[in-house]
C-alpha cells in the first residue's frame, strides 16, 4: 500500500524569487496524483520538495501506512554521458549494485531489469548503448529503472514526454496496474485528454494550489479556458511576492 502525504503551508523561494507559496493539500493513499499547470509553475519544485531533494518552509509529511515503504522516481530527463558505452541494460543496474559495472553483474539483478524494461516495451534495446536511444526511448528505460525496487511511491516527472502512442499506451496501462495495486503515484503531466483518460487526483499548480478535485471535475471543457486564463495573470501574482520580499529587505 502507497502512503498518503500531506503538505500544509508549502513554500519555496530561491532567493527573492518565490515559486510556491502557502500549498497545503493532502495526497490520498492508493491513488494517482497529477500535478498540472503552466511551465515555470513550480510543478518539479514540489515534487523535489516531496522527494527532500530541495529545502523548502512549511510541512511535507509521508504518512505510510506500516514500515517505510520504497520509493520510485523518474527525473524529467536522464542524464548521462551520450559518448559512454554504456548498455541500456548497464545504465538499468547502475542503481542496483554496490559494484562498479565491470564487476560480473548479479543474475537476479540482471533478470529483474530485463523484466522491468519488458514492462515498457524496450527488451529489445537492452543491450544498445543509452547515446543511441531516441528521447521518448530514454524516458521509457528511466521509467523501467524506477520500478527495480518495486516501489510503493512513484513520482514522476513529464514522464511520458516525447514518447510514442505505444510508449504513452504501456505508461497508462501501468499507472492503471498500479492504482489497482493501491500504490500512490504523484505525476506531473502536460497533456489535458491524456491526464483525462487517467482515473486521477488533479492538482493545478501556478505558483500556489489553483484547484484540486477529480480530473472529470477539474478539467471539465468549460473550466479550461478559465484555468488558463489564470495562468497568464500568475505573473503578476508573483511579482506582488517579489516586491513584499524587497520591502522587508529595505525594513
Ligand atoms: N535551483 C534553482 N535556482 C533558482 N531558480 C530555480 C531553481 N530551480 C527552479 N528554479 C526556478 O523556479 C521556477 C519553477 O521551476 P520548476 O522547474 O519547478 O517549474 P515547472 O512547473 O516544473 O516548469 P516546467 O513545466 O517548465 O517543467 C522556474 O522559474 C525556475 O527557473
Amino acid at each position: 500500500m502507497g502512503p498518503s502525504i500531506s503538505l500544509n503551508n508549502v513554500s519555496l523561494c530561491y532567493e527573492n524569487n518565490c515559486i510556491l507559496t502557502g500549498i497545503s493539500t493532502q495526497l490520498e493513499a492508493g491513488q494517482c496524483h497529477v500535478i498540472m499547470g503552466p511551465n515555470g509553475g513550480g510543478k518539479t519544485s514540489l515534487l523535489r520538495s516531496i522527494l527532500g531533494l530541495t529545502p523548502f518552509n512549511g510541512e511535507i509529511n509521508i504518512h505510510w501506512s506500516s514500515s517505510k515503504g520504497k520509493v520510485g522516481y523518474v527525473p524529467q530527463k536522464a542524464t548521462f554521458e551520450p559518448s559512454l558505452p554504456l548498455t541500456v541494460l548497464d545504465f538499468i543496474l547502475l542503481n542496483q549494485s554496490r559494484y562498479p559495472l565491470f564487476f560480473k553483474t548479479n543474475k537476479k539483478h540482471k533478470e529483474n531489469a530485463i523484466e522491468q524494461l519488458k514492462r515498457v516495451g524496450m527488451a529489445d534495446r537492452a543491450l544498445l548503448r543509452m547515446g543511441q536511444l531516441s528521447g521518448g526511448e530514454q524516458q521509457r528505460v528511466l521509467f523501467a529503472q524506477a520500478l527495480l525496487d518495486d516501489p510503493d511511491l512513484l513520482i514522476l516527472d513529464e514522464p511520458t514526454n516525447g514518447m510514442d502512442d505505444q510508449g504513452v499506451r504501456y505508461f497508462e496501462s501501468l499507472i492503471t496496474e498500479f492504482v489497482g495495486e493501491k500504490k500512490t503515484i504523484v505525476v506531473v503531466h502536460h497533456d489535458i485528454s491524456a491526464v483525462r483518460r487517467l482515473d486521477a487526483q488533479v492538482h493545478v499548480v501556478n505558483g500556489i494550489l489553483i484547484e484540486s478535485g477529480r480530473a472529470s471535475e477539474v478539467l471539465k471543457a468549460e473550466k479550461i479556458e478559465q484555468l488558463f486564463s489564470h495562468y497568464r495573470h500568475a505573473p503578476t501574482q508573483q511579482t506582488k511576492i517579489h516586491s513584499v520580499n524587497r520591502k522587508s529587505e529595505a525594513a
